[in-house]
């Protein structure tokens, strides 16, 4: 009888940032052990070094896995960003190392768009001054300044899961909601697009930002946005810290053109709760400070734990690859009783005649097959006879275009 079950002592997992313990719980319950855990980030020749031993590693947003790390990773098979956001991953040089990347799209949206709301409502109250102000002994007792959010324009920049949740929220407290995107989206509720960026930031009293991290969104405000937004108005930037030039915000700040700013994103984050944050926003005590903690709340922290582990751990398990960001998307049956060759190559024409052919010569009874390709990349998953799979897979590793071979007992 074949075994179907895989040593999982030997697969390693390194955990990086202080992913949720629900990740290591769940990696646990499904038989993997040999799980390092740190609560930071590390520097880059360490991580160089660790992850020439791990065949998977969690991430959240700080580590950088750059196109060196992935020369350095030659185990490794998946990566789970413990987040939304996968700008800080290589993805084409994960791709091209045959790396899967999977990440958390929708476990912290809830929390990121309540904390924007709260901060809406106290910098359109003044309270980070008044509070400031009252830790030093000081008593701000005054209504000037202070306003409802109720009737105001919130302006969103990026209508997407979280943008959307926003406005839906923003709504209820009465607010008149606009957007700008560069895709068409489906307005919710009674929110407007805008025709475009500047008419948006022109006429909203707060201005939250919600794109991703690209080329496009790289310092998308800067002082000339900061001077088209109206005097008196609020900026919000939870998103990623390169979309605003902080220290074209610094001088809005100076000089009183804004009535206020949260910021939680910043261009340079320290690794480490024990390094110290500088910023030429510290002095300012209208502007929010928060420690790219958006979707840092004990929820969605434990949500995206087994979310990004359950997708590590089906990959591992059976090469399901579903909703993966940057790997043809396969979702696959079990496979008890056969073994499995998953089969990673350029997207090239020929590969899988050339993998039938070797089947074919070897005498293969092929129970199952399932081919998916993106532009720059093909995985092939063939169900064997069990008793064929170690001379297949040295075979298939001789391919030309192959990038990865593994195979699953
Ligand atoms: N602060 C935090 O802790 C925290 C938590 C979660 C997510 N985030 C970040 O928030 C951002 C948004 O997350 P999401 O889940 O809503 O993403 P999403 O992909 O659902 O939405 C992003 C939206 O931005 C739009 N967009 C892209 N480029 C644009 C441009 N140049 N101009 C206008 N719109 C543009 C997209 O079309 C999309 O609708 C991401 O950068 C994510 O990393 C931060
Ligand atoms: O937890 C983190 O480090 C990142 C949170 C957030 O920016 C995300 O992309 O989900």
């Amino acid at each position: 009888m074949a075994t179907t079950s895989l040593d999982k002592s030997k697969i390693r997992f390194l955990l990086l940032e202080g992913v949720h313990q629900s990740a290591v719980a769940s990696l646990q319950a499904a038989g993997y052990t040999n799980i390092e855990y740190l609560k930071t980030s590390l520097p880059d020749e360490e991580l160089k070094q660790k992850i020439a031993d791990a065949h998977f590693v969690g991430i959240r947003s700080r580590t950088q896995l750059t196109r060196e790390v992935f020369e350095a990773a030659e185990k490794l098979i998946a990566v789970g960003c413990f987040c939304i956001g996968t700008n800080q991953v290589d993805l084409e040089a994960a791709t091209e190392h045959g790396v899967a990347v999977f990440n958390a799209p929708y476990s912290n949206t809830r929390s990121v768009a309540e904390l924007v709301l709260a901060e809406a409502i106290m910098l359109a109250r003044g309270i980070p001054e008044k509070n400031a102000l009252a830790h030093r002994g000081g008593w701000l007792k005054s209504a000037a300044n202070s306003f409802e959010v109720r009737g105001k324009r919130l302006g969103i920049i990026g209508y997407g899961n979280i943008g959307s949740q926003l406005s839906v929220l923003a709504e209820s407290l009465g607010m008149d909601v606009v957007y700008h995107d560069v895709v068409t989206k489906l307005p919710l509720g009674n929110a407007n697009p805008m025709p475009s960026l500047e008419e948006l930031l022109a006429t909203s009293d707060v201005v939250s930002l919600h794109v991703p991290e690209t080329a496009e969104t790289q310092w998308m405000i800067g002082e000339k946005e900061l001077a088209t937004m109206k005097k008196g108005s609020i900026l919000i930037n939870a998103s990623r810290g390169t979309v605003v030039d902080i220290d074209a915000l610094a001088k809005a700040m100076q000089d009183k053109h804004l009535a206020g700013a949260a910021i939680d994103v910043f261009p340079v984050e320290p690794r480490s709760n024990d390094d110290e944050f500088i910023s030429p926003l510290r002095e300012f005590d209208n502007v929010i400070l928060t420690p790219h903690i958006g979707g840092s709340t004990l929820e969605a922290q434990e949500n995206i734990g087994v979310e990004v582990a359950d997708k590590l751990i089906r990959y591992s398990d059976n090469g399901t690859s579903l909703s993966s960001v940057n790997f043809p998307e396969a979702s696959l049956p079990a496979h008890a009783g056969h073994h499995r060759i998953l089969h990673v190559h350029h997207n090239i024409p020929g590969i899988l005649g050339r993998i039938n052919q070797i089947y074919s010569e070897q005498g293969v009874n092929i129970s199952g097959q399932f081919l998916q390709t993106n532009e720059s990349i093909g995985y092939v998953v063939t169900d064997l006879q069990a008793d064929h799979s170690r001379e297949a897979i040295k075979k298939m590793k001789e391919i030309e275009g192959t990038i990865r071979c593994r195979v699953l007992y």
